[in-house]
């Protein structure tokens, strides 16, 4: 095309007709124009900024320019040969970092395609990098699609790139002095910018969010782990803080920016469930259902420095800093279950029905960081032949969780002693009964108890864990979309029950209220009665741990036991117990 005919369909493109270009480059000829003043028949020449304004935009934009390097780095290798130009600019359009082959220096000098060279659309016209900007989207400018004569030989690809709160803060592009007239020429740089932004932006929000839940995820489970299309970072009550482009795109749709937005108003999991989606798990049974009834695969990643829980100063792995709050025995439970973790010691999870004790091998299991099966096996259920069954699985390294050893037959009990014969499995057993004692009177096979019981965790029954608020407001939040709040009345009673079916009662009676609630608290007529009342043996060991779990205040002592407060005065001065100091 001769300069001529380009400044004549420019001004053909003004007058509103259409001449086949594309919407986002006639749009851009209009704003050079109409808004920056500009004339196509005086071409400029590049504009190059002086060494101290440069300095001073790559002093702005190092942090990133570090991420970006890697990335950068790979993609001027694949398409190394092919006299590809790689820029990166910041916001305003100034070339920050460049890769280009050194032999043709001069001509890329004069083409703009330099370090410090400034690519704004009201400096340079349509071109990749400034109606990048612009727009906010990528896009080729291939060739007559460049507004300024100067520009007209080359071909520019450019994607923006986003920081973690969603502003576009750099853009990459892919240039070529000289390249085939068709502008699809261009689709495979096209392809590959995106893709590079992408992982630039996923690079840069894993640096800022290393103290953060972060969670990945694709639209397919082979690419979840090595090439997640898109990543949200999540604060400790499970609001979004950080973000890649691709996340906004795929979770945000219209109803504006994900920022801010707790995670359960937009897919059917909280961030107490983001253990489960761990590493640990296979990739495709880690699926995360959005409200619109669309599923995406997750891959979440537990804080780099593990959030030290308040006082107490224990770091836990990620998986099993969400299992307690400030409770003494709970936190130093979970850091003898961290150091076991990392052992193939058979570990044997004791407790009453509901307190945690198959969430707590799930968080032992994801300790380890590769992909190894979790084999669950129900033991009320298992009948020898389907025990037997498993044994052509035993041979592979993973973890087989046997949910309520006590409930095995004794024709089970020998299944299970030919299963773990030879077989590669790291074994963790949950039993609500007192084994020991089962293996004592015969009830129980004592070579089987020795296969299991390497080392036992007690898991402490609801009634007396002293971070009873931060469980109750974990589980409400993990089912209340509406943020509705529990009055303290309600709060006074849930805290006074004795909970005999622990987390899962809990977390039952939670349902019922959160659907009975009218307005925005959950008030005391909306709690169910409690489904079992009892009346607990009350030694001097249960009745002081009883009393800790209350904060000492004998009145809620009294209701958790179901007497009255004059029988608990008077039993704490008949066994001698006084109050911690
Ligand atoms: N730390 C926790 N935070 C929130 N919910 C929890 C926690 N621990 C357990 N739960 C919930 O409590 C319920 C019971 O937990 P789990 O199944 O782990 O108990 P269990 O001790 O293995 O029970 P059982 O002995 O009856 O099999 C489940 O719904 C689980 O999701």
């Amino acid at each position: 095309m001769r300069d001529t005919d380009h400044v004549r369909e420019i001004d053909r493109v003004l007058r509103g007709q259409t001449t086949g270009r594309d919407g986002v480059v006639s749009e851009s000829w209009r704003r050079c124009v109409e808004t920056y003043g500009m004339d196509p028949s005086r071409p400029s020449p590049a504009h190059i900024v002086t060494e101290a304004e440069l300095r001073a935009h790559r002093e702005q934009s190092e942090r990133l320019i570090a991420i970006a390097r890697s990335g950068l780095d790979s993609l001027f290798r694949q398409v190394a040969g092919q006299n590809y130009v790689l820029l990166l600019a910041d916001a305003k359009g100034v070339t920050v970092d460049f890769f280009g082959d050194r032999r043709f220096e001069d001509d890329l000098r004069t083409a703009g395609l330099y370090m410090g060279s400034d690519w704004s659309e009201n400096r340079a016209g349509t071109c990749g990098v400034g109606s990048c900007i612009v727009t906010g989207e990528a896009i080729t400018i291939h060739q007559t699609d460049h507004f300024d004569l100067h520009h007209t030989p080359l071909s520019c690809t450019a994607a923006p790139i986003f920081d973690t709160s969603g502003n576009l803060s750099a853009v990459l592009d892919l240039s070529l002095l000289r390249s085939p007239q068709p502008k699809a020429s261009q689709n495979l740089a096209m392809n590959l910018v995106c893709s590079s932004a992408r992982r630039v932006e996923m690079a840069n929000l894993m640096a800022m969010t290393r103290r953060d839940w972060v969670l990945r995820f694709s639209a397919s489970p082979e690419f979840l782990e090595v090439d997640p299309e898109a990543a949200i970072a999540l604060d400790d009550s499970g609001r979004v803080i950080g973000l890649t482009h691709a996340a906004q795109q795929v979770l945000g749709s219209q109803s504006g920016s994900l920022l801010g937005r707790r995670l359960d108003q937009v897919m059917e999991l909280s961030v107490d469930d983001l253990p489960e989606l761990m590493r640990g798990r296979p990739t495709e049974e880690r699926v995360i259902r959005l409200h619109d009834g669309r599923a995406l695969f997750g891959h979440a990643i537990a804080p780099q420095t593990a959030r030290v829980p308040r006082q107490t100063g224990i770091a836990l792995p990620g998986g099993l800093s969400s299992i307690a709050g400030p409770d003494p025995a709970m936190q130093a439970l979970l850091t003898r279950a961290a150091k076991l973790a990392r052992t193939q010691i058979p570990l044997l999870l004791s407790g009453e029905t509901g307190t945690g004790k198959h969430r707590l091998a799930r968080a032992i299991h994801m300790c380890e960081t590769d992909a190894r099966p979790f084999i669950q096996l129900d033991c009320a259920r298992a009948d020898p032949a389907a025990i037997d069954a498993m044994l052509p699985s035993a041979g592979t390294p993973g973890t087989l969780f046997m949910q309520g050893v006590d409930d095995l037959s004794p024709a089970g009990q020998a299944a299970i002693l030919r299963l773990l014969t030879d077989a590669k499995l790291r074994v963790i057993a949950s039993v609500r009964d007192d084994l020991s004692a089962m293996t004592r009177s015969g009830a129980f096979r004592g070579d089987l108890f020795f296969r299991i019981a390497g080392a036992t965790l007690s898991v402490p029954p609801l009634r007396l864990r002293q971070d009873f608020d931060w469980l109750l407001d974990r589980l409400l939040r993990q089912r209340n979309p509406d943020g509705l709040r529990l009055t303290p009345a309600a709060r006074s009673e849930l805290k006074a029950r004795s909970w005999p079916g622990n987390l899962r009662e809990l977390g039952n009676t939670l349902d019922v209220a959160v659907s009975l609630a009218e307005g925005a608290d959950i008030d005391i007529t909306d709690l169910p009665d409690p489904v079992l009342v009892e009346t607990r043996a009350d030694d001097a060991e249960c009745l002081e741990s009883l009393l800790d779990a209350c904060g000492w205040n004998m009145a809620q002592t009294a209701r958790r036991l179901g007497v009255n407060r004059s029988t608990i005065l008077r039993r704490v001065q008949r066994l001698g117990l006084t109050p911690p100091q």
